[in-house]
C-alpha cells in the first residue's frame, strides 16, 4: 500500500491555508527552531507509517500513466520553467494527479442507507470531502422495475402465472438449463417483448424507455461526445468517482443490452447505495469485519434482504480536482522547498508574496492557486517589489488568470471597488477598521466625514464607493497633502464638530499632528 515516504515540513497542521491572512513564509529565529523540532517529530512519525487518509503518495497511479511520478511531464515542465524563466503560463498535466484506491463497501438498500450510515459511522470511510454514502450508475431502480424484474418474491408469482418465464428466468441469471446452455439476455428481452399487447406497453411500459435512447444523450453522441463514458464523463463535474470493480464484466453485458441507465442494476435488486468502509477494511472478508457490520448483515439476512446487503470491492478514483493546493504543490516543487501555503485575497484577486526560490516556478504555483480556488479567484498576482511610493501602491505582476486588477471587496456590509494597480488596499486592515469603529461612542458620531488622500485615483474610488454605498451625502472628499488638509480643517469652524481623527499613514502621520492634541487618519475611504 505504501508507495513512497515523503517528508515535507509543510504538511504540519500549523501551516494550513488561511484565505485572508498572509502567513509569513520566513519564520523568525525562535520559530525556526520550533519548526525544525516539529519537523523531526513529523518525519519520525511518517517514516513508520502513512497517516490515515488519501495521499498522492499512497494511491495507485492508473496504469496508463507513468509509474515513476518523479519523471512525469510535470517534472520536465519544472525543469523547463527554470530554463525559460517561467515566461509562459504553464499547463498542468492533470491526469497525472489521478490516484486509485481499493476500498470495500457495503451495498445496502437505498431506503436504509442513512440509518445504516448512522449506525456504522465509526467503521465508514472518513476522508476529507468524500461522502461515505456513494452512488454508482444505475443504483436507482423504479418501483415498477423492482416489482417487474427484481423482487424475487414477485418473480415467483410471475413464474406461476407465465410458465414460459419460469424456464427463461434461471437461464438469464446464468444458470444451466437442461440443454446445458445459458440463455442470453437478448432472448429474455425478446420474451418480455412478446408480452406487449397491441395498445402499447401496458404491462411492460418501462421497457419502452429502455429501448429508446434519451434525446439528450443522442444529441451528445451527434456532437462526438458520446464515446467518453464512465470515469471520463463523470470527471468533468466530479473530483472523485466510486466504481464497483467485481461486477464490471457482467455490468458491461447488461449495459450493451439495456443502455447506460441500467448498467449498474444487472441483478435488479431495487435501489441501492454503497456505504464506503474505512480504508483498513479494504481487503477484509465479511467474517473479518467488525461485529457491528456483521450484526447489520445478519439482521438483513433475517429480513430476507440478502440480495441488497452485500460486501463489494470498489475502486475510489480521486482526480486532480480533489487534491488541495498544498498537496499538488508538494509533488510539483523540489523536495527541499517550502510550499507556499497561503495568500491574501482582494476580491477576485489572489495576492502571493513569493520568496526568491519560488520565482522559477511562479507561473506553475499561480496556476495551481487559480485551479484550486476557482471561481472565487480569477486572477493571481505576485508582489514584485517592496512598497516605496507615496501612494503606497504595490508593484504587481499578474501570473495567472485574467489581467484585471479592478475588483470588488465586501467588508463589514459595505462594498468597495478598488483598482490594485493604482490604489492602496489591504484586506488585513479589515480587523483594524472594525476595531476603530468599535472604539467610537454615541457621542463621537459625526454626520459628515471629512476624507482626504493624496492619491487622485484613491480619491476617485472614494467618491465612487461612497455613491455605491449611498453615503455620498455624508462624506466630503478632499485630494490634498495631509498636512495642508489638517491645517485647513482645524483653522475652519468645522473643527468644532470633529471629535475623532483617524490617520493611517504609519510612516509620516505623526509629523502631521501639528496643533492637534489627538488625531485621526482619514485615508482614501
Ligand atoms: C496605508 S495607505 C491607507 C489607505 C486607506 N486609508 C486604507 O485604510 O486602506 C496610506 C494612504 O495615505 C496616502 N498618503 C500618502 N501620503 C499622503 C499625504 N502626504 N497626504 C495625504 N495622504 C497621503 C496614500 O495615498 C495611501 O492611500
Amino acid at each position: 500500500m505504501v508507495a513512497k515516504c515523503f517528508f515535507r515540513p509543510i504538511s504540519l497542521p500549523f501551516t494550513s491555508f488561511c484565505p485572508t491572512l498572509l502567513v509569513s513564509l520566513k519564520p523568525s529565529g525562535s520559530d525556526l527552531t520550533f519548526v525544525s523540532q516539529l519537523c523531526i517529530a513529523a518525519h519520525a512519525f511518517t517514516c513508520q507509517t502513512f497517516p490515515y487518509g488519501p495521499s498522492l503518495w499512497k494511491g495507485k497511479i492508473p496504469s496508463q500513466y507513468p509509474s515513476d511520478f518523479e519523471k512525469t511531464a510535470d517534472r520536465k515542465l519544472l525543469d523547463q520553467c527554470k530554463e525559460d524563466g517561467a515566461e509562459e503560463e504553464k499547463a498542468i498535466a492533470e491526469e497525472e494527479f489521478t490516484r486509485e484506491f481499493g476500498i470495500a463497501a457495503l451495498r445496502v438498500p437505498a431506503k436504509d442507507c442513512f440509518a445504516l450510515e448512522n449506525r456504522l459511522r465509526g467503521h465508514l470511510l472518513n476522508w476529507p470531502r468524500i461522502r461515505n454514502i456513494a452512488r454508482v450508475p444505475g443504483d436507482e431502480v423504479g418501483e415498477e422495475f423492482v416489482s417487474l424484474l427484481g423482487d424475487s418474491r414477485k418473480i415467483e408469482d410471475e413464474e406461476a402465472e407465465h410458465g414460459d418465464l419460469v424456464v427463461l428466468d434461471p437461464r438469464t441469471y446464468g444458470k444451466e438449463e437442461g440443454d446445458g446452455e445459458s440463455l442470453s439476455l437478448v432472448l429474455y428481452r425478446e420474451k418480455l417483448a412478446k408480452e406487449f399487447n397491441s395498445k402499447g406497453y401496458v404491462k411492460f411500459r418501462n421497457l419502452a424507455k429502455i429501448s429508446r435512447p434519451k434525446r439528450k444523450k443522442k444529441r451528445k453522441e451527434e456532437n462526438g461526445d458520446g464515446g467518453s463514458e464512465g470515469i471520463e464523463r463523470n470527471r468533468k463535474n466530479e473530483f472523485a468517482v466510486v466504481e464497483v470493480v467485481e461486477e464490471q464484466e457482467e455490468r458491461e453485458n447488461w449495459k450493451g443490452l439495456l443502455g447506460d441507465e441500467f448498467k449498474g442494476k444487472w441483478k435488479w435488486k431495487g435501489s441501492t447505495r454503497l456505504l464506503l468502509l474505512d480504508e483498513r477494511y479494504a481487503e477484509k472478508r465479511m467474517e473479518e469485519l467488525p461485529r457491528a457490520i456483521k450484526v447489520a448483515f445478519e439482521e438483513a439476512m433475517k429480513d430476507n434482504l440478502t440480495s441488497t446487503f452485500e460486501l463489494v470491492r470498489c475502486k475510489l478514483t480521486l482526480f486532480y480536482e480533489y487534491w488541495q493546493m498544498n498537496e499538488v504543490l508538494e509533488t510539483l516543487l523540489p523536495k527541499d522547498m517550502i510550499v507556499p501555503s497561503a495568500f491574501e485575497t482582494v476580491g477576485h484577486i489572489a495576492h502571493l508574496n513569493l520568496r526568491d526560490e519560488h520565482l522559477p516556478y511562479k507561473k506553475l504555483i499561480a496556476k495551481v492557486v487559480l485551479d484550486k480556488h476557482k471561481p472565487k479567484i480569477q486572477t493571481v498576482v505576485n508582489k514584485i517589489d517592496a512598497i516605496h511610493n507615496d501612494y503606497r501602491t504595490m508593484q504587481l505582476e499578474v501570473l495567472a488568470g485574467n489581467h484585471s486588477l479592478v475588483t470588488m471587496v465586501v467588508e463589514n456590509g459595505l462594498r468597495f471597488n478598488v483598482d490594485l494597480a493604482t490604489v492602496y488596499w489591504n484586506s488585513r486592515l479589515a480587523t483594524e477598521r472594525q476595531r476603530l469603529l468599535n472604539g467610537f461612542t454615541r457621542d463621537d458620531v459625526v454626520c459628515i466625514v471629512y476624507a482626504n488622500d493624496l492619491n487622485p485615483h484613491a480619491v476617485d474610488y472614494l467618491e465612487r464607493n461612497s455613491v455605491l454605498n449611498k453615503l455620498e451625502r455624508k462624506i466630503r472628499v478632499f485630494n490634498m497633502d495631509g498636512r495642508r488638509f489638517i491645517n485647513a480643517m482645524f483653522t475652519s469652524e468645522k473643527a468644532h464638530s470633529i471629535t475623532q481623527v483617524v490617520m493611517n499613514l504609519p510612516n509620516d502621520a505623526v509629523e502631521y499632528l501639528g496643533m492637534l492634541s489627538y488625531i485621526v487618519v482619514l485615508g482614501h475611504r
